[in-house]
This record gives structure tokens, C-alpha cells and sequence, in this order.
């Protein structure tokens, strides 16, 4: 079987580099051996966030004057259970593989196997394996798996990964969670919400180590406050669980043992290229793929890695932007039409290095895109941090009383651009987007101070923003 594309792994960027290549007119071929629509969709953003939507609406609607009483009550467990399990989509595909099918992409359920250069072997659930090839481009789309220490005792604990956070269907009394990164304060925010009492192991100093310090620490706070545990500098050495079944206990370095019911290691990715012969093109098995800005794998004219498996930015809508980007290269060399990739140009994913955003849906939000000023620093631009509280902005007091938030701006100084933003408080999410604009389109300072943010809003913290730098 001969197709233009070959895309391995159907998750959110797999579907996107098949609509790109489709949309250019090359036949496609998509191999993908669990769901249609990947870990985004059933096991990670898609019912993360359906699980921390109650919880975050709530502790909203607690902080405004005349609506405290009206929300004062637990979460219905059952029904925020049910809402996670819908945006799941129950974890069924059929949506998913009916948009892949209206695309004219053809579907081959199986695991795929690079075999050699443009080759991909199908291992079909049942059946004989088969060869697809590609005439233009194999793109290699396989994603992460949880990445869990090899931890004394740790293997046969039975430990909750991502997987289990995002899919359980019973809240444990008590859950440690080891880890400080996004899973772990998600995870953390909506469990302890839920009823269970959360304790969050740390090894560092601190939680969300790459982001701007306050970040990780009014998170911290919050939790704490919600009645969490957060204990930093705190490596566990070992895990104890009998048959697998029962109360579990992390051993700390120290000797400390910590008891729970469940225990979630949310300790970072691997990326799933081991089992998806790369030894067959002179790559590593297990590796992340080291790939240029159209995404294409370095020394390669036809292999492509894309999205988390290429370690460059490891979210759904960064993914989905290099499918966007490495979709148009392949078909503009299979076209034998220009390629551009300079910076900014069509075919590079330069956002990779400039302007990644991403938003932490914890009580309260925590918003960056761009550097913070240690990145900014160490990546040798001159620049100033701009800091403001949020709670004095009008539009945040109205949002919510006692409102708890701080802002800041990293701006370069030679080029007078803003090299970096972050916002933690309620509501900021949204907020996330501008600064994304001014950090992706290098707005100039000047140009930015008639970008006049609405009244009363949040937003008004660009204003403030802005006038701390201009004094
Ligand atoms: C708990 C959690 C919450 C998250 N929340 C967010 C969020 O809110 N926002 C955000 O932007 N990002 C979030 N992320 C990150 C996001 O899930 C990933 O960045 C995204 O899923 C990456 O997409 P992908 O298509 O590269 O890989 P994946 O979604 O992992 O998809 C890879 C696909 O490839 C398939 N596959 C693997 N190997 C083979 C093979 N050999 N043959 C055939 N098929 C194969 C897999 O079955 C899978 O379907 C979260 C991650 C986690 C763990
Ligand atoms: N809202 C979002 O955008 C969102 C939400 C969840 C996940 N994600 C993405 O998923 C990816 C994975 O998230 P994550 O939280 O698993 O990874 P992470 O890299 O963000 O954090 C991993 C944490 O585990 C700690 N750790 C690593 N090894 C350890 C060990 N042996 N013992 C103790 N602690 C250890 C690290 O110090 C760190 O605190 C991230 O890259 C993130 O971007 C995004």
C-alpha cells in the first residue's frame, strides 16, 4: 500500500498533520494503536480540565459578596465524575474517527513500526502485519507515557499515573502525589476538592520550577489553604504497598514514611519511541526526536517527529502548531514549491523558542508565555522584570473579593519588546492570549501603550504594567 504521508500516532497533532497534508491534496495514510484522538483527549487535557472546571468555578464564586452562601456546599462528586467522563467522550472514538474519515485520511488501527527509510509496518490487534509506504513523508507522531522513577518497591505499588489522576472513577481517602510540575498541582487542586486529603511530595525547592517563582508559590499557598499538604525538598526513596492492593507508604531519603490510598507519581514524560523501530533508520530506540524548525528530523529528507515526541514544547496547542507547520513543508516539498523556513517564515515553528504559553488551570490560574527573567537572563538578553499586584486592578477586585494575584513583564531593554509575561490569579487564563500577541509579534512598548485594555477588566494589568516601566 503506497501513500503520499504516512502519519504514526492519531492524537491531536497526528489528526493535524493529516488535515494539512489532506487539505493539500496528498493521500494519507493515519496508524494509530489505541484511541483516535490520543492522550489530550482521554486521559490528559480533555478531562483535566473537565475535572477542574467545578473547582475552580466554586472557589470563583465563593470570593463574590451575595453568591458565598449560594456555593458553600461540597462538589456533587457523582456529577463532576460524569461531566469528566463526557469531555472523555467515555473514551470512545467514534467522534474522532469520523472527522478523520470526512478528511478522506484512511485509518489503519495497529501499532506502526518504522522498517527501514519511507516503510511503516502495521501490527494489527488481530491479523497479519502489513507495509505501508510513503512516497513524500513519514511523520512520527507517538507522543509521551508517563515517565515514572525506577523507585524501590515501585512497580508492584500499583501507582497512579496521569492515566489513572485523569480517568479514576472513586476519590481515595488520602492520595500523595511526587512531583511539583503541572500534573502534580492539577492533579493536587482537583483531588483535594474532591474529598481526598492531598499531600504533594517535592524533591525541589519549590512547585512549577519553570515558571516565574511566585508562580509555584501562591499555588502552594492556595493549596495549602484548600487543606493540602505541600512539602518541598521531601525525595522519596521508596514505595511499600502489600499485593499491590491496600494503604501505600512512601519511604522518604530520610526514613519518613508517608501513608495514603493511592499514589500518583506525575514525575515528567517518556517519549514513546521505543517500540517504533528507529534502530531500522539509524535513530536510537527511546529517544526524543531531535527534529529542525519544519519539524522534519535532522539528516532526514523524508522523517518527521511532531509534537511531544520532538521534546520541544510538550502541549496539545504547541503540537498542533508544528502539525500545522510540518503539514504545509511536507506538502510544499511534495509539491516542489517554496519552503520557508526562516524565522517566522511558514514552514518553522518558531513560537517553539519564543512565545510557548501555557496556561496551569490551578485555584488561582497561573498564565506565562515567553521567557521568565531567569531564561531571559541566562539566555543573555538585557532585560527588566516588570512586576504588579493584581488585587489593585480594578477589574480584579470586581472579579473577586480579597482577589490574590501577581503579575509580571520581562522586557528587553535593547529592542524595547516584551520578551516574556506571566499572570497568576483568578480568571487570568484568558488574559493569556495578549501576551502572547505582544511576545509573538515583538509589539514594540510604544505601540503597546495604545493597546488601551477595556474597563474594568483584568486586562487593566497591562496598563499598570506598562506604566511601572515607564515610570
Ligand atoms: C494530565 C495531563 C494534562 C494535560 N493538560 C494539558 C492542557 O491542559 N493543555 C495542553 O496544551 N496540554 C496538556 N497536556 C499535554 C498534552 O496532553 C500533550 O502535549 C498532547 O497530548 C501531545 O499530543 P501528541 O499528539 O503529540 O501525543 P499524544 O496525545 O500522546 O498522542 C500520541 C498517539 O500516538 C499513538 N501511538 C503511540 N505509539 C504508536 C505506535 N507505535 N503506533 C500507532 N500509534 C501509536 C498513541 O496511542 C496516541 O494516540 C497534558 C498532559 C497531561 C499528562
Ligand atoms: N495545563 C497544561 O498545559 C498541562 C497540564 C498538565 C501537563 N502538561 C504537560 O505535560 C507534561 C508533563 O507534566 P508533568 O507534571 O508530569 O511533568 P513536569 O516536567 O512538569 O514536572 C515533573 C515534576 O516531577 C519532578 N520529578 C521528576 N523526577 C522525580 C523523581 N524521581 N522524584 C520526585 N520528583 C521527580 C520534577 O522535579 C518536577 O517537579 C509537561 O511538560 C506539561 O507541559 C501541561
Amino acid at each position: 500500500m503506497e501513500y503520499d504521508v504516512v502519519v504514526v500516532g492519531a492524537g491531536p497533532v497526528g489528526e493535524n498533520v493529516a488535515d494539512r497534508a489532506r487539505a493539500a491534496g496528498l493521500s494519507t495514510a493515519v496508524v494509530e494503536n489505541e484511541l483516535i484522538g490520543g492522550e489530550c483527549s482521554y486521559w490528559a487535557c480533555m478531562p483535566s480540565k473537565a475535572l477542574l472546571r467545578p473547582v475552580t468555578a466554586r472557589a470563583d464564586a465563593r470570593r463574590v459578596p451575595g453568591l458565598r452562601a449560594a456555593v458553600r456546599g461540597p462538589l456533587d462528586v457523582a456529577e463532576v465524575l460524569a461531566h469528566r467522563d463526557y469531555y472523555a467522550s467515555n473514551w470512545k472514538d467514534d467522534g474522532q474517527v469520523g472527522w478523520l474519515e470526512s478528511i478522506g485520511a484512511d485509518i489503519h488501527r495497529g501499532r506502526g513500526r518504522l522498517a527501514g527509510p519511507r516503510q511503516v509496518t502495521v501490527e494489527p490487534p488481530s491479523g497479519e502485519r502489513y507495509t505501508l509506504t510513503a512516497r513524500h513523508a513519514v511523520a512520527v507522531c507517538t507522543g509521551t507515557r508517563a515517565l515514572v522513577p525506577d523507585l524501590p518497591g515501585l512497580a508492584g505499588a500499583n501507582p497512579w499515573t496521569s492515566r489513572e489522576a485523569t480517568s479514576a472513577g472513586k476519590v481515595p481517602d488520602r492520595l500523595v502525589i511526587v512531583g511539583g510540575g503541572v500534573v502534580a498541582v492539577e492533579m493536587a487542586t482537583v483531588w483535594q476538592a474532591l474529598g481526598s486529603r492531598v499531600t504533594v511530595l517535592v524533591r525541589g525547592k519549590g512547585l512549577l520550577a519553570n515558571m516565574e517563582p511566585f508562580a509555584g508559590e501562591l499555588v502552594a499557598e492556595a493549596l495549602t489553604e484548600a487543606g493540602a499538604t505541600v512539602r518541598t525538598g521531601a525525595p522519596v526513596a521508596a514505595v511499600e504497598r502489600d499485593g499491590g492492593d491496600g494503604p501505600v507508604t512512601a519511604v522518604l531519603d530520610d526514613g519518613e514514611r508517608v501513608e495514603a490510598d493511592e499514589i500518583l507519581f506525575a514525575t515528567g514524560r517518556a517519549p514513546r519511541t521505543d517500540d517504533i523501530g528507529l534502530d531500522t533508520v539509524g535513530l536510537k530506540p527511546g529517544s526524543w526526536l531531535t527534529v529542525d524548525d519544519s519539524c522534519r528530523v535532522e539528516g532526514s529528507d523524508w522523517l518527521y517527529g511532531v509534537g511531544d515526541v520532538n521534546h520541544r514544547a510538550l502541549m496539545t496547542h504547541e503540537g498542533k502548531y508544528q502539525a500545522r507547520v510540518a503539514g504545509d513543508a511536507i506538502a510544499a516539498r511534495a509539491h516542489g514549491k517554496p519552503v520557508d523556513t526562516a524565522r517566522w517564515g511558514a514552514h518553522s515553528a518558531t513560537a517553539d523558542h519564543a512565545a510557548v504559553p501555557q496556561v496551569v488551570f490551578t485555584d488561582p490560574e497561573a498564565a506565562a508565555v515567553g521567557l521568565t527573567l531567569a531564561q531571559a537572563e541566562a539566555a543573555g538578553h538585557r532585560v527588566r522584570a516588570v512586576d504588579y499586584d493584581m488585587a489593585s486592578v480594578s477589574g480584579a477586585g470586581l472579579y473577586a473579593d480579597g482577589y490574590r494575584g501577581r503579575a509580571r513583564m520581562v522586557v528587553d531593554l535593547d529592542r524595547e519588546i516584551v520578551r516574556g509575561a506571566t499572570f497568576v490569579g483568578p480568571g487570568v487564563a484568558e488574559l493569556l492570549h495578549s501576551a502572547t500577541v505582544a511576545v509573538a509579534g515583538e509589539v514594540p512598548i510604544a505601540r503597546l501603550w495604545h493597546a488601551v485594555p477595556a474597563y474594568p477588566t483584568i486586562s487593566e494589568v497591562w496598563l499598570r504594567l506598562l506604566e511601572t516601566y515607564r515610570g
